[in-house]
């Protein structure tokens, strides 16, 4: 329950809606219990038309009147009870979905600010399940849990002393069935709340498996899995059946076994009250006035249960909520330094320990890269280069070492600031639904279409776009499943390059596309690369030869450092790699 006290802050926010909320609950509840003494006295208007009728002095037009000003009253109070109930939920429900709504936005924050490892240690689905299903849980609580609760509580504290007063035997057996009821409810309701979590989770397994499936037709087809796949359908279907037939069968039971006993009760207050109108301690009208009174209490003592089971869940998926939202990003900036940047880099003897892997990806790195400097990182797969780029975009910060830019370390720069500062275009691209001018302007305000234009060209990626029947604005699915890979890659570059930055850094970025592309397109960035620090990192030869200096790595370390031609005449790895390169491109051609 602890959990919840983060709640708090947000239930003050709107504390006028909670207490109008607090409020009208009572005014309600008030139109809710007038109608019962009105009809015990109807009750004995009749009991005395009777006696009048029998004794031959019958008046009925009074006794008419009387009875029509009782049932006008009724109607009166029932639309009482009506219009405060719709202001109770108005201002109770709207404060849960406003609550609901500020909730989610913070939580969606604070996911954008948490570093990489965070999800690499979280998965996506557990991420999503955390801003939906347990801030709907939490919901919940926030709106019906609140409001029955308050109705409940609000109820007794109006009926209870009243009912005293009239008799207290029979308010007794009135209230004795309530809490027999209100426990089984909370029981079931667990019952109930287990199935339908356990159902939600074979529903999110169908789900993940279909998604899957249509994700990877193309392998699936091309390895002609369809039986196979058909099959493990119909059994994760088959496990969502059974549960969907375990939870009907509880609730099956459940209802009828309620009704029974809400019956039972009811059977209880007439034979008691019975006893007591006999021995004349009460009259015929406060059963009936009793009656209203049970059925009135029924329904709010029944749903403490179903508060109950509600509060604890609200808890449990608010301990969820917290335990991400008390995690906090250590990639924060010392001192929000926001200088202009000229573009000089140096790594000092960086190293870098995965945190969430434990895996030393870099050891003992250091080069110097002058402003408008080129710098191309070479090395094979699994050497270290993306964790370079990792480290410039401050993705992850070295765990010894340091990188200054400009000669101020990185740490100190406003971390926003930084990395507008960057254009990035990472290894594995990624393309959002939208067009593509939207996608090459990503994160730009108001830009021309002129501009877009020129970083398509620059990135020769803008005569293929052209050739789409809506050019720019052709919509992309699914990480741009339209596209082709080398196409993908060049809207990436695109995209990095519009933002004219004063370092470029391209994260194995043209693996996708053949030499004769790469060099093509290579030759279209010198322009673009003029006077902006660049750094190129590939594990193609043919990309460094842009650069003013290369490194080679392997296994993290820097193995080999100079010029093409510098490290073409030391005959070590780079020569290899060269080497190797050409002949596979020979055999190719
Ligand atoms: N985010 C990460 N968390 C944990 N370990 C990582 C992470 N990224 C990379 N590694 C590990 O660090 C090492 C270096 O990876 P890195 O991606 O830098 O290599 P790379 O040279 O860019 O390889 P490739 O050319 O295949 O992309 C690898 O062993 C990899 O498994």
């Amino acid at each position: 329950m602890k959990a919840l006290k983060a709640l708090n802050p947000y239930l003050w926010r709107y504390k006028w809606h909670l207490l109008g909320g607090v409020l009208f609950t009572f005014i309600s509840n008030y139109f809710l219990i007038q109608p019962a003494p009105i009809v015990r006295n109807a009750f004995n208007s009749i009991e005395q038309y009777i006696a009048a009728y029998q004794a031959g002095v019958l008046d009925s037009s009074t006794f008419e009147r009387q009875i029509i000003t009782y049932g006008v009253l009724l109607l009166l109070m029932a639309a009482g009870r009506g219009v405060f109930l719709f202001f109770m939920r108005q201002t109770i429900i709207v404060m849960s979905r406003l609550i609901e709504y500020d909730l989610k936005n913070d939580i969606f924050w604070h996911y954008q600010t948490l570093p990489l490892a965070f999800y690499r240690q979280n998965n996506t689905g557990d991420l999503m399940a955390r801003i939906s299903e347990d801030v709907s849980n939490v919901r919940m609580y926030l709106g019906p849990g609140i409001m029955y609760g308050l109705n409940l509580v609000s109820l007794f504290l109006m009926l209870i002393p009243y009912m005293l007063s009239v008799d207290v035997k029979l308010t007794l057996y009135t209230l004795l069935p309530l809490p027999v009821l209100s426990t089984i409810i909370y029981f079931v309701n667990n019952i109930i709340n287990k199935r339908s979590t356990e159902i939600q989770r074979k529903l999110s397994d169908l789900s993940t498996y279909v998604q899957e499936a249509f994700s990877g037709i193309r392998v699936l087809k091309a390895f002609a899995r369809e039986q196979d796949s058909g099959a493990r359908f119909a059994q994760e279907s088959e496990a969502y059946r059974q549960q969907a037939l375990r939870l009907a069968r509880v609730e099956a039971l459940f209802y009828p076994a309620i009704l029974a006993l809400i019956g039972l009760s009811n059977i209880i207050v007439v034979y008691v009250g019975g006893i007591e109108v006999a021995a004349g301690n009460i009259t015929k009208g406060n059963i009936a006035e009793f009656i209203l009174y049970l059925n009135m209490l029924i329904w709010p003592v029944t749903s403490l249960g179903w508060i109950t089971s509600i509060i604890q869940q609200a808890a449990a998926s608010q301990e969820r909520i917290n335990e991400f939202l008390n995690t906090h990003t250590t990639l924060v900036s010392r001192r929000h330094l926001r200088p202009e940047v000229k573009g000089d880099l140096r790594f000092e003897h960086v190293s870098l320990v995965y945190p969430e892997s434990g895996i030393k990806a870099l050891d003992d790195i250091s080069f110097h890269v002058p402003a408008g400097g080129k710098l191309a990182i070479l090395g094979t797969t699994g050497s270290g280069k993306s964790s370079i780029a990792n480290l410039i975009c401050r993705l992850y910060d070295p765990t010894e070492g340091r990188i200054l830019l400009d000669g101020v370390d990185l740490r100190d720069y406003d971390l926003t600031y930084l990395r507008s500062q960057i254009g990035y275009v990472p290894q594995d691209v990624f393309l959002f639904s939208d067009t593509i001018a939207n996608n090459i302007s990503f994160g730009m305000e108001e830009v021309s279409s002129e501009t877009i234009e020129e970083a398509a060209r620059h990135a020769d990626v803008y005569d293929n776009i052209v050739d789409f029947p809506h050019g720019f604005d052709t919509l992309l699915g699914e990480r741009g499943i339209t596209l082709s890979g080398g196409q993908k890659q060049r809207v990436s570059i695109a995209r990095a390059l519009i933002r004219k930055p004063k370092l470029l850094l391209l994260d194995d970025c043209l693996s996708a596309v053949d030499t004769n592309t790469e060099h093509r397109i290579l030759e279209n960035l010198r322009e673009m690369m003029e006077g902006r620090t660049s750094i190129i990192i590939s594990h193609r030869v043919s990309s460094a030869k842009l650069a003013d200096q290369i490194i080679v790595l392997d296994e993290g370390r820097i193995v080999e450092r100079g010029t093409h031609e510098s490290l073409m005449s030391a005959g070590g790895l780079y020569k290899q790699l060269y080497e190797k390169q050409l002949q596979s491109e020979e055999s190719l051609e």
